[in-house]
């Protein structure tokens, strides 16, 4: 099938997968649609056991969905795999630790099929020089920090020069100054017009480096949209205050409010998820004559709990 610059570098439509649980199956993916375009550098985000990994590994057809299709690159996930056109840095996956890392390299391009393999070769050079591995190309993989493994895990998954790369926390597990130099590797392979999907718990990291974030909780698209608006989301402080009076009817009043994303009550005291604490404040403090007020900033992760059950924003 020819692709054009219009269709969809990767569709999911109602994609599902459950694993069987201690009380029955439980959904890892439920029910996602997802098109990310050419060129798109898109961040996967969401809290530990979201169903960010199961859905990559559909992706790269590690596993098959339950119900829904995926098309990669216009073809099945297992054939844009073959074909060299996706390939993935993923959370598993070892590295020969005997092997230097120009070893691992050439041997990784032979494995390639015949045509793949010549052009793999090709680019050792040039790969290893553009992911900084070029200057521990002699040392063995077993020496390597856990970044510079991350890093050649990196240069192997550019060998076949891929249209769509896909990464599961590519980062996990590295300090901040590796992290932020994987990154700075990561920024500059981006202008080759590369597609790239990476699944992060870090907003820093999606913001950072993705135009578009994909919010994922529960196996369930939560938000989607340029980051700038989804770290807005995610930013919500939570006010908490004393109702006076009837405070069930002061909630729906509440929930009119600019930035309110989930209002909760606990007796007379009401916890407001907002994007605009102060104003939202004012008004409680002022309009519905409110008392002992506090005003608190959510962990991400209980943001992202706030988020996923507020509902699915616009
Ligand atoms: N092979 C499996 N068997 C049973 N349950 C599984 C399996 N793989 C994943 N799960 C469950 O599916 C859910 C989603 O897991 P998944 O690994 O996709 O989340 P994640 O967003 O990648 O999390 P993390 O950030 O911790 O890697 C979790 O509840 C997990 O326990």
């Amino acid at each position: 099938m020819t692709t054009t610059s219009k269709d969809p570098a990767l569709l999911l439509e109602g994609v599902r997968k459950a694993f069987p649980g201690a009380a029955g199956p439980v959904a890892a993916v439920d029910g996602i649609d997802l098109a990310v375009y050419p060129g798109e550098i898109v961040a996967f985000l969401g809290p530990n056991g979201a169903g960010k990994t199961t859905t990559l590994d559909m992706v790269l057809g590690l596993t098959v969905p339950d119900a829904g299709t995926i098309s990669v690159l216009g073809t099945s996930p297992r054939r844009a795999v073959q074909a060299g056109r996706v390939s993935a840095v993923m959370q598993t996956g070892g590295l020969l630790r005997d092997l230097t890392v120009r070893e691992t390299m050439t041997a990784i391009a032979s494995l390639h099929s015949a045509k793949q393999g010549i052009k793999a070769r090709h680019r050792i050079d040039e790969v290893m020089e553009r992911t900084d591995t070029a200057r521990i190309g002699s040392r063995r993989v077993s020496k390597c920090s856990g970044g510079e493994q991350q890093r050649l895990k990196f240069a192997l998954a550019l060998l076949p020069d891929p249209a769509l790369l896909i990464l599961d926390e590519p980062t996990a597990g590295m300090d901040v100054n590796a992290r932020r130099e994987f990154w700075d590797t990561m920024r500059q392979d981006a202008d080759s017009g590369r597609t790239v999907l990476f699944a992060t718990h870090y907003l820093e990291e999606a913001e950072s480096f993705a135009q578009r974030t994909v919010l994922i909780g529960s196996g369930k698209l939560v938000a989607d949209g340029p980051t700038d608006r989804i770290r807005a989301m995610a930013a919500g402080r939570t006010v908490t205050a004393t109702l006076p009076g009837d405070p069930g009817a002061a909630v729906e009043r509440l929930k009119a409010y600019d930035g309110v994303r989930q209002v909760g009550l606990n007796g007379n005291r009401a916890a407001v998820v907002t994007t605009e604490s102060d104003a939202l404040a004012r008004a409680l403090l002022t309009e519905f004559g409110a008392s002992d007020l506090e005003i608190s900033a959510p962990s991400l992760e209980s943001a992202f709990v706030a988020l996923t059950t507020a509902g699915s924003p616009s």
